[in-house]
């Protein structure tokens, strides 16, 4: 089935084309399951590589204790590997960080052994406090870097290339509200590293990766350590405690309690995300930039670090801003070859795909593909036991999704943002910002020979020459015209397993996020397993394992980061991390390079469509300079002015469709120029440029845009009067001549044909029109402009304008509160001044009262019936008062 169906309209499509294609066309997938290459390193003492160094300095002879023996080892292959101090997570770094990676380091003379390897030493005690000179003071410190500084700091900043749209990154709201976060432990040493020649050093130790895994492709895993974190220990613990013993400069694990030891590719401590990326990320990006489709993912306990490292934030970019930033870099260094990049973003939620670039369109559904049988896969070819499974297994893909032609990082970044904003997240009792979804960001990379380049040699690692080609094509050498190279990089950011949370809402989503997460793990246990009779995969009962089948079933290069958090209080679902990572490092990949000869490739329509539209082009500006009848010359120039929009239509989309394309020559001016400038707000655009200074701007713009409108216009009477005049000329001629031979009249009518058609080439090239309406276009985008900011203007001045009456108002209610105030309490001070004069008289008023009530002019005494208590009152009274 054709992937592209949706881009049978090409000039809809264009720079952002908004069709939806399937997410992975018809490929093969080749399943292959065989032991685990468990690859050791193997370091020449001589080479001065980062874990040469690290393993180097921790096989120094110490006086320490000898180390009790390890526990079961998980892993495979290992030989035994010599002692060495343990790299303690969470020592305090106590000799000089400079010392480790220079080259002048004034490094031991290596001992004996050319395998160096350091050895994890169990503790005796249950649980090691990762305190400065805590239990292990008996240990000398090895002098590798510390894991965490105990010491908050802000990260060092990192070389973000200028090129990089990343920039963009406080875009994200994961993202941006986790650099915000307590989390910010940078490990002191590991700062360090990037002014010390990291990079130089990791090339180094890629190299030695590289030969480490001798061309097989097992899944690639790294392990990474977060630093601890308050929020993630139990009550009864210090934060910074931790369970974990970690070799980095082997790859190795083991609790401090003992128990099996884990060992990876790599281990990675702190929060440098970089190095991550110098771990898995870089090998897999050149692979997917040759033609592999590579899958990263991140898998882990939530709140352990996935989309930390994922996606980083401005400072610390994660692997997919370093990722992207690859890629480009990769174009700007292969000026052979011409790409084409697009982009998509999905995620799953409680087992509901979205589409996080279209949030808004029908629902996105797996599909599975019908055609996989045509080929047998490659490993069913190497292995025909095989072949069954392999059939069974149909290739899913993801449709409709939309995907997005990128050409610059910053567009990239602007479109993840756009994603990101979308994805669900919610807080969590262990994570305030957690991803309640799987995400997968894709990209899709074609090349192919740059036609126009002279050099076309573009394979760089001819290591491993197998290559797939969609059906019925015939097998092409690589470079061949026509050949495209199409893969796809996915990174892949999993929803957290958890144990319990206590939302109900969280509960939900947690639930169906185990059960993917349970089925991801059922899955490697089936490709993994070493039963004669191979089990069923059940990719089908999850959509996460369905998209993920292509990339498992071996068709992909697969990197995993296992992101775990070193605390006691999560020892189980560290556990659990570590040997899901264990068991998915056996999956063996029979990864292929993807060549394609049809149309499959977008690379390839748009190519054919820009040869379509140049042919027209060319037809267009022919038909043009043909010979206008004398009998309608006035129809003829309506017709001209027609076809000159027509060619300026057919040239502007031409323009569009190469500005697609990615060489190494485009890419830069791209860069600098072409890319669209963040919206500013309107109160930064006032800061920036006064309104007095944007006007003074605008009118030169205008005047100059006038001056040259005029001149055009001036040429173009000129040609036209020039025109008018040889017509009259003709028409008179051709009258003078009436009485002249046919043969000499004809070849005065070739003549001024010829004169004719040569004018009109020359007024059609001088465009004039087009020229004049260009430069009009260009006058109303300076007026748009000047509109748009204006009316940015107004807005902001509105908007300040309501906060002034706001404050006014505000300010008047406060004023007449605050008269309200004083005249209560003048009024309360006179009632209490009133009321204290008053209290003095109280008894002469009680008796007033009293006399009140038997006032003769009030009261009748002898209607009245009293007590004899009550006369005598009144009596008394009476008395008194009137003798
Ligand atoms: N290596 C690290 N260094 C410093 N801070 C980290 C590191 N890893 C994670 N954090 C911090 O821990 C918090 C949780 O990390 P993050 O959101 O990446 O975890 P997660 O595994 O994606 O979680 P969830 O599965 O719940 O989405 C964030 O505030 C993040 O900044």
């Amino acid at each position: 089935m054709s992937g592209f169906g949706g881009f049978a309209h090409f000039p809809q499509h264009a720079a952002s084309s908004t069709d939806r294609t399937p997410f992975v066309p018809v490929r093969k997938h080749n399943l292959s399951m065989s032991p685990p290459s468990s690859p050791v390193p193997s370091v020449q003492p001589s080479r001065l590589t980062r874990s040469a160094a690290k393993a180097h300095l921790s096989s120094v002879p110490s006086s320490a204790p000898s180390p009790a023996p390890l526990g079961p080892s998980t892993a495979h292959n290992v030989p035994a590997p010599s002692l060495a101090p343990p790299i303690k997570l969470g020592r305090p770094a106590s000799p000089a960080p400079t010392d480790l990676f220079t080259p002048s380091s004034p490094l031991p003379p290596p001992t004996t052994a050319p395998r160096i390897r350091a050895k994890l030493t169990p503790a005796a005690s249950p649980r090691r406090k990762a305190l400065p000179g805590a239990e292990r003071a008996d240990v000398p410190l090895a002098p590798a870097p510390p894991a965490f500084s105990p010491v908050k700091r802000a990260p060092p900043p990192v070389a973000v290339p200028p090129s990089s749209g990343f920039g963009a990154f406080g875009a994200f709201p994961k993202v941006a509200a986790a650099a915000a976060s307590e989390d910010w432990e940078v490990g002191a040493l590991r700062g360090g590293m990037a002014g010390l020649g990291l990079s130089s050093v990791v090339e180094g130790e890629d190299r030695e990766r590289r030969i480490r895994r001798g061309g097989r492709d097992n899944v690639l895993v790294c392990v990474r350590v977060r630093p601890p974190a308050a929020k993630l220990a139990a009550a009864h613990q210090a934060v910074d405690e931790v369970a974990w013993d970690v070799d980095e400069a082997n790859g190795r694990l083991v609790q401090y309690t003992g128990g099996p030891e884990y060992t990876f590719d790599s281990v990675v401590t702190g929060s440098r995300n970089e190095e991550v990326y110098n771990e898995v990320g870089r090998d897999l990006v050149g692979a997917a930039m040759e033609g592999y489709d590579a899958v990263i993912f991140a898998y882990g306990q939530t709140a352990s670090g996935k989309t930390f490292v994922l996606s980083g934030n401005d400072h610390n970019p994660g692997i997919i801003p370093q990722a992207v930033s690859d890629i480009f870099t990769f174009i700007r260094d292969h000026p052979e070859k011409e790409f084409l990049l697009r982009a998509s973003y999905l995620e799953i939620y409680n087992e509901t795909l979205k589409d996080l670039l279209d949030p808004t369109a029908g629902p996105v559904k797996v599909r599975q593909d019908e055609k996989v049988g045509l080929h047998p896969p490659l490993a069913c070819r190497d292995n025909p036991e095989l072949n069954d499974l392999a059939y069974e297994q149909k290739r899913f893909f993801v449709h409709p999704l939309r995907e997005e032609v990128v050409t610059s990082e910053a567009q990239v970044a602007a479109l993840l943002a756009r994603g990101a904003e979308n994805r669900h997240v919610g807080q969590t009792d262990f994570n305030e910002r957690s991803s309640r979804s799987h995400s997968v960001f894709q990209m899709t990379i074609e090349s192919r020979d740059d036609p126009s380049s002279s050099s076309s040699s573009f394979i760089s690692e001819p290591s491993t020459p197998r290559r797939m080609q969609t059906p019925n094509t015939p097998r092409l050498a690589p470079g061949t015209d026509g050949v495209v190279r199409m893969s796809k990089l996915s990174l892949i950011d999993l929803a957290g397993s958890e144990q319990a949370t206590s939302q109900m809402e969280r509960r939900s989503e947690g639930a169906f996020i185990n059960k993917s997460l349970l089925t991801l793990e059922k899955v490697i246990a089936s490709l993994t397993s070493e039963a004669k009779q191979k089990p069923h995969v059940p990719y089908r009962d999850s959509k996460l394992t369905q998209i993920l089948q292509p990339s498992l079933s071996g068709d992909a290069r697969v990197a995993v980061i296992a992101t775990m958090n070193p605390s006691p209080a999560a020892i189980e679902e560290t556990k659990s991390t570590l040997k899901f990572a264990q068991r998915v490092k056996k999956v063996v990949l029979k990864a292929v390079q993807h060549e394609v000869v049809d149309d499959k490739a977008l690379i390839t329509k748009y190519r054919s469509h820009i040869a379509m539209l140049e042919a027209q082009l060319k037809s267009t500006m022919a038909t043009a300079a043909d010979t206008p009848s004398q009998a309608d010359l006035v129809a003829d120039q309506s017709r001209q002015k027609k076809q000159a929009e027509r060619v300026q239509d057919l040239e502007r989309q031409v323009e569009e469709f190469r500005s697609l394309f990615l060489t190494s020559q485009n890419i830069e001016k791209r860069r600098l120029s072409a890319l669209p400038p963040r919206p500013v707000s309107p109160m930064k655009m006032a800061h920036s440029a006064s309104p007095s200074e944007m006007d003074e701007t605008l009118q030169d713009q205008l005047l100059d845009a006038q001056d040259e409108i005029s001149s055009l216009r001036e040429e173009r009477d000129a040609l036209s009067a020039r025109i008018a005049q040889l017509e009259s000329e003709r028409l008179s001629a051709l009258q003078a001549d009436a009485s002249a031979s046919s043969s000499d009249k004809d070849a005065r009518i070739l003549e001024l044909t010829k004169e004719n058609q040569e004018l009109l080439v020359i007024a059609k090239n001088a465009d004039v029109e087009g020229e004049l309406r260009r430069q009009e276009r260009k006058f109303e985008r300076a007026l748009e402009k000047h509109r748009v900011y204006q009316e940015g203007l107004e807005a902001t001045l509105e908007q300040e304008r309501k906060r002034v009456a706001q404050f006014e108002r505000f300010i008047l209610q406060h004023m007449v509160q605050q008269t309200d105030l004083l005249s209560g309490r003048r009024r309360s001070s006179v009632a209490l001044s009133h009321s204290a004069s008053v209290a003095g008289f109280q008894p002469l008023m009680a008796e007033t009262a009293d006399l009140n009530a038997i006032s003769p002019d009030f009261v009748e005494l002898d209607d009245l019936q009293f007590s004899k208590a009550g006369m005598e009152t009144i009596k008394r009274s009476g008395s008194r008062l009137f003798g």
